[in-house]
C-alpha cells in the first residue's frame, strides 16, 4: 500500500488574516473533493491561532515552519513545541533550506530539532524533514551523496518505532522559488533513493512514510509530479498563497488516488 497523499502549504514569511480566511473558505467548500488527501498549513507562527479558529474538520492540520529544540527558557524570538502545540500545530517543518542557508541550522541543529519532536509527548507531532541539494552540488553529480548525508545526520537517533512520525520532503534548493521545477524523472530518481535508504535503515514500515516534492510546484505541473511512484504529495511555497492554485494542487494529489 502506498502512503496517503499529503499536501503541505509553507507560507514562509507571507500571508495575513485575510488570506487565512480565504484559503480556509476554499478548502472548506471543497472538502468533499479532498477525501483522500491530508492537507497541512504552515503559516507564520503568529497566524496559527487565526487558522485554529477556521479549521473545524479533521483533514486539515496546522504546522510550524520551525521550532526551538528547548522546552522553555531564555531563547528570545523562538517557539517551543509546547507553544506551537497550544496554537494548534501538530506538524513541524525541520531543516528547510532557507533555515539551513540563512538562519544557521547546521546538520547538528537539525538533528537536535528532530530529536526534540520525537521525544515530545509521544506521537503528538509529525515532523517534515526537508532535504535537498544546491545547484552546484547537482552539477557536480553529488545530489544523492548530499541527500544521504542530510538523512543520516538528521535521523541518526530515530528508532524504527518512531519513523511513523516522519515525513521527508525533497526540495532541490535550485528549484525553490525559481520557477525551475525538477522534472518528474529528476524528482522520482531522488525519491526512489530516499525510499530505498529509509527502508534499508528502518525496515518495511518506511514504505508508508510520505515523500513530498517541493520546489516551484504549481497547479499546472503538480499532476505529472504526483504521478511518479515515490512522490506522495508536495510541499508548496508560492502557490500556497493563492487559494485556487493551492486547491488545484490538492485536487491533483487526490486524483492520484481517485
Ligand atoms: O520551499 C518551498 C516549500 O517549502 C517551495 O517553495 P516554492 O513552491 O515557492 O518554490
Amino acid at each position: 500500500m502506498q502512503p496517503s497523499p499529503l499536501v503541505i502549504a509553507n507560507w514562509k514569511m507571507n500571508g495575513n488574516r485575510q488570506l487565512v480566511q480565504q484559503l480556509a473558505k476554499v478548502l472548506r467548500e471543497s472538502q468533499a473533493d479532498l477525501t483522500e488527501v491530508a492537507v497541512v498549513v504552515c503559516p507564520p507562527a503568529v497566524l496559527l491561532p487565526a487558522w485554529q479558529q477556521e479549521v473545524f474538520y479533521d483533514a486539515i492540520h496546522l504546522g510550524a515552519q520551525d521550532l526551538n529544540e528547548h522546552a522553555s527558557g531564555a531563547h528570545t524570538g523562538e517557539h517551543s513545541l509546547a507553544l506551537l502545540h497550544e496554537a494548534g500545530a501538530d506538524y513541524a517543518l525541520i531543516g528547510h533550506s532557507e533555515r539551513r542557508q540563512f538562519y544557521g541550522d547546521s546538520g547538528q541543529r537539525v538533528q537536535a530539532k528532530v530529536d526534540a519532536v520525537l521525544s515530545y509527548q509521544e506521537h503528538l507531532f509529525k515532523l517534515v524533514l526537508c532535504v535537498g541539494e544546491h545547484e552546484q552540488e547537482r552539477d557536480a553529480g553529488r545530489t544523492i551523496e548530499v541527500v544521504q548525508q542530510q538523512l543520516e545526520e538528521a535521523l541518526q537517533n530515530v528508532s524504527a518505532a518512531q519513523i511513523a512520525q516522519v515525513v521527508v520532503a525533497y526540495e532541490p534548493v535550485w528549484a525553490i522559488g525559481t520557477g525551475k521545477t525538477a522534472t518528474p524523472a529528476q524528482a522520482q530518481e531522488v525519491h526512489a533513493f530516499i525510499r530505498q535508504w529509509l527502508v534499508q535503515r528502518f525496515g518495511a514500515a518506511a514504505q508508508q512514510i510520505p515523500l513530498l516534492y517541493g520546489g516551484s510546484v504549481k497547479a499546472d505541473n503538480a499532476a505529472t509530479l504526483f504521478a511518479e511512484a515515490d512522490i506522495d504529495g508536495g510541499l508548496i511555497g508560492g502557490a500556497s498563497l493563492e487559494a485556487q492554485a493551492f486547491l488545484e494542487i490538492c485536487r491533483a494529489a487526490q486524483a492520484q488516488r481517485g
